[in-house]
């Protein structure tokens, strides 16, 4: 075997050794089972006026853009899209990227100028990151959700310009942070906020216009926003969104922006449709709520340790990565896809099942689902002693 690969198998094995191994599996279309791991937070991803209104974009335009708008063309599935997220998040202009990763390198990178400080909270996603790292600028991570470390930070840093970058829910454990005291904290040192709300768009905030609305920071001059459009809207794509003049900045100069293909007409217009089903989706925002806390009752009650129920995501804490991946594996077994988030897809060295909570699937499916998570985890309880058994059904069956 040549060099080169032999370095690589030798890594695979260090991965497999840690439990750490990451494999493809199998998914057809339409399958059977109960997902607890996918982000189609409202289930509008097959709702039929989305999937019509991408059929349409589809005929018109074809499969793909075909270019970058700044060389093929703007199409007007695009503005319409832009415009109407912008009104949605309370924003001057929205700007949609081929992904959310690419979104939030762009508006890292974005709002840097070469003195500027990054203040970065460690639970932050790899996109995130990433912006801080290819910004070449001086970046602090401070311990997660720590506004009196961002404030040190800010402090210790005088006459610097500087940018808070935070999620709104955070995407492990779907905790929410603390964007009104963020904001006083950079506002009060004269710095901007960053916030992803990937996971809060369409789920938290008044119309689902998700966690910096929620905060009652929309449309504030310092604040910036990115999100996916491949969460609770169903589709692909990302976006950022604030002032018109850095959107107009980003247009110019965004790498990611500039140098890519742009995000399909066909799924622009999809995720366009979603976006109007989303605003208007107060119910499966409320059900979204009530399952979030039957998770907690259900699972916590078992004796498993589980996260706030926040939001659409809540964590499970599994003792180590190769239970966390046999706890999967036995849940899928039985028709139940969680995730399994071990290091390094944690922000620290606890491994995880994640399940992320869909108002599209049956209500009762969901339930059953959480009898097999707390089954499972019993199964693997006694193939791993480190796994602590769960206690037997609550006697209201919740
Ligand atoms: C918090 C957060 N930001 C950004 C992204 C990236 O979005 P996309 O999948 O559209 O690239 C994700 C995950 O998908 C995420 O969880």
């Amino acid at each position: 075997m040549a060099d080169w690969l032999a370095a690589l198998d030798r890594r695979a094995e260090l991965r497999a050794k840690a439990g750490l191994t990451r494999t493809l599996r199998p998914r057809a279309a339409g399958d059977a089972v109960v997902d607890l791991a996918g982000n189609d937070y409202l289930g509008l991803a097959t709702h039929p006026e989305v999937t019509a209104a991408a059929g349409r974009a589809l005929s018109a335009y074809g499969l793909g853009a075909t270019g970058s708008r700044l060389v093929r063309g703007s199409t007007d599935a695009h503005h319409a899209l832009e415009d109407d997220l912008a009104r949605w998040l309370g924003v001057d202009r929205a700007l949609v990227f081929s992904s959310g990763y690419l979104a939030n390198l762009a508006a890292v990178r974005g709002l840097v100028q070469p003195r500027t400080l990054l203040v970065s909270d460690a639970h932050n996603h790899a996109s995130l990151i990433d912006g801080c790292r290819i910004s070449g600028v001086e970046t602090i991570v401070t311990p997660h959700a720590d506004v009196d470390a961002v404030a040190a930070a800010l402090a210790a840093a005088p006459g610097r310009p500087a940018v808070v970058v935070t999620e709104s829910v955070f995407s492990v454990d779907g905790d929410l942070a603390p964007l009104a005291a963020l904001h006083a904290v950079a506002r009060r040192h004269g710095a901007l906020l960053l916030v992803d709300d990937a996971h809060a768009l369409g789920v938290t905030g008044p119309a689902g216009a998700g966690g910096v609305a929620a905060a009652g920071l929309a449309g504030e001059p310092d604040v910036v926003v990115t999100a996916t459009l491949s969460k609770a809207l169903g589709g692909a794509g990302g976006v950022v969104a604030g002032p018109a003049e850095f959107v107009r900045h980003l247009v110019e100069t965004g790498r990611t922006f500039i140098f890519d293909t742009a995000p399909p007409p066909a799924v622009v217009a999809g995720v366009r449709a979603a976006l109007r089903l989303a605003r208007s989706g107060d119910d499966l925002r409320a059900e979204l709520a009530e399952r979030a806390a039957l998770v907690v009752r259900r699972l916590g009650g078992a004796g498993l340790e589980v996260s706030a129920p926040d939001a659409a995501v809540v964590s499970v804490t599994a003792p180590g990565p190769e239970a966390a991946t046999a706890w999967a594996a036995d849940c899928r077994d039985r028709g139940v896809a969680v995730g399994c988030f071990r290091p390094p897809s944690t922000p620290d060295s606890r491994s995880r099942l994640r399940l992320t909570l869909s108002a599209g699937v049956d209500r009762a499916d969901f339930e059953r689902a959480l009898d097999v998570i707390v089954d499972c985890a019993a199964v693997s309880a006694r193939s791993e002693p480190g796994l602590r058994a769960p206690q037997s059904r609550t006697e209201d069956g919740s």
